[in-house]
């Protein structure tokens, strides 16, 4: 068996960056942003005011100073003309800030008759203009890779850049194998349970930025798998679930042989999910995760994640593991990696009672998989301990 890094190793050399595509801003939140934008303006493109009141020379503001109003000046409406030191222009908040002035008095600070204004005796020194380029300037740059958040997508529109280049979303094929499974919503036989990891990985490969298809139940039949392995062409990932293991309706492994699955490794030494198999097949990489539930969610997290992160260029990496302190003592660990739910609260990490792993209920109420590594030394309460956040 080998280990986790050594597993993530091969999974890695199954995958590459995928090539790229042109989307519209509107539709590109969430996606991986392949090449640099740069701003085609500066922002804002010229001293704006920041309030609503009356631009002025700042030399000529003191307390009970008065001005003459000579114009105004709204967003999207600037005053054309010179300012002298004794005028002032009525002015509104994004509006240019008119020549001959530098600083906006708000208008709770000034009271106006007719054509004149007055100051307040207390001012507050702000000048209320925001300078030409403050928030960027043309040519500023916006690196990728980056995965485009709501942010992003205002400041990318800001820049005046109606489209980015994004990796294309790795297309995931998952395909549940086993006599057992029916679909959520229809009516299991007395024999018979509801396939859920399919859409549990769904759920988590969706959200990080891959198109997943749930195919058909493969039956525990070569015909079946060879069916489902067929409606799969076209992914550049193609997932397995069960049959895995050791049994006799564990045909996954033969029939992707059969099938021309190039083997890169079978059996990692970890905890869920040691019957993890991975290979190439023509030109989708293949990953057989154990059946079990939250092996297979667990495998998805640890595996499966990176893979997809790899796909859309953002690196070939681990996810990062951060460190909290134990909440009690534990027993010596055992031969493999555990991956065990738990609960983290205030920096304090404590394992789940239960670590079945079917136990879909325990891994819903976790928020954190603790990592005892291989072989682990019996641990005391308030050691540092590695875990995954979920
Ligand atoms: N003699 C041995 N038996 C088992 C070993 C072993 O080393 N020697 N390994 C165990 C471990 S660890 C795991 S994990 C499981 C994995 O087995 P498979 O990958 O072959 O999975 P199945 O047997 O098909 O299913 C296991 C379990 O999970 C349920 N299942 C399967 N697919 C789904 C799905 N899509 N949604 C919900 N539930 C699913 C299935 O009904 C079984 O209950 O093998 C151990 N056995
Ligand atoms: O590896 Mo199995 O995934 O321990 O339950």
């Amino acid at each position: 068996m080998i280990s986790v890094d050594e597993a993530l190793a091969h999974l890695f050399s199954l995958v590459a960056p995928l090539d790229t595509e042109e989307v519209p801003l509107q539709q590109a939140s969430g996606r991986v942003m392949s090449a640099d934008a740069v701003a085609r303006r500066d922002q804002p493109p010229f001293a704006a005011s920041a309030m609503d009141g009356y631009a002025v020379a700042s030399d000529a503001v003191r307390p009970g100073a008065r001005f003459t109003v000579i114009g105004e000046a709204a967003a999207g409406h600037g005053f054309g003309g010179e300012v002298g030191k004794d005028q002032a222009v009525r002015i509104f908040t994004g509006a240019p800030v008119p020549a001959g002035t530098d600083r906006v008095v708000i208008q709770e600070d000034v009271i106006r008759d007719g054509d004149s204004i007055t100051l307040a005796d207390a001012l507050d020194d702000n000048a209320y203009v925001r300078p030409a380029g403050g928030d960027f300037r043309v040519g500023d740059r916006m690196e990728a890779p980056r995965i485009l958040g709501p942010a992003d997508i205002a400041l990318l529109a800001s820049m005046n850049i109606p489209a980015v280049t994004v990796r294309r979303k790795p297309r995931v094929a998952l395909i549940s194998t086993g006599d057992e499974l029916v679909m959520p919503g229809d009516k299991p036989g007395p024999d018979q349970i509801i396939a859920s990891n399919t859409f549990g990985l769904k759920a988590m490969l969706d959200g990080i930025g891959a198109e997943a298809r749930i195919l058909p139940i493969a039956r525990d039949t070569r015909a079946s798998l060879i069916a489902a392995f067929d409606l799969a062409t076209g992914s550049d990932l193609v997932i397995t679930i069960g049959g895995a293991s050791v049994g006799d309706h564990d045909l996954v492994g033969d029939v992707a042989a059969e099938l021309g699955m190039e083997r890169a490794f079978y059996k990692v030494r970890m905890r869920p999910g040691k019957p993890l198999m991975a290979g190439r097949m023509g030109e989708a990489a293949m990953i057989g995760l154990p059946g079990n539930p939250v092996s297979a969610m667990v495998c998805g997290k640890v595996f499966v994640a990176p893979m997809i992160r790899a796909m859309l260029g953002l690196g070939a990496e681990r996810a990062p593991l951060l460190t909290a302190r134990l909440a009690h003592d534990l027993p010596q660990g055992g031969p493999r990696e555990h991956y065990m739910r738990a609960r983290l609260d205030d920096g304090v990490i404590a394992p789940d009672t239960r670590q079945d792993s079917s136990l879909l209920s325990v891994l819903a109420g976790a928020n954190a998989l603790m990592i005892r590594p291989v072989d682990d030394a019996p641990r005391k309460a308030g050691d540092l301990i590695e875990y995954l956040p979920l």
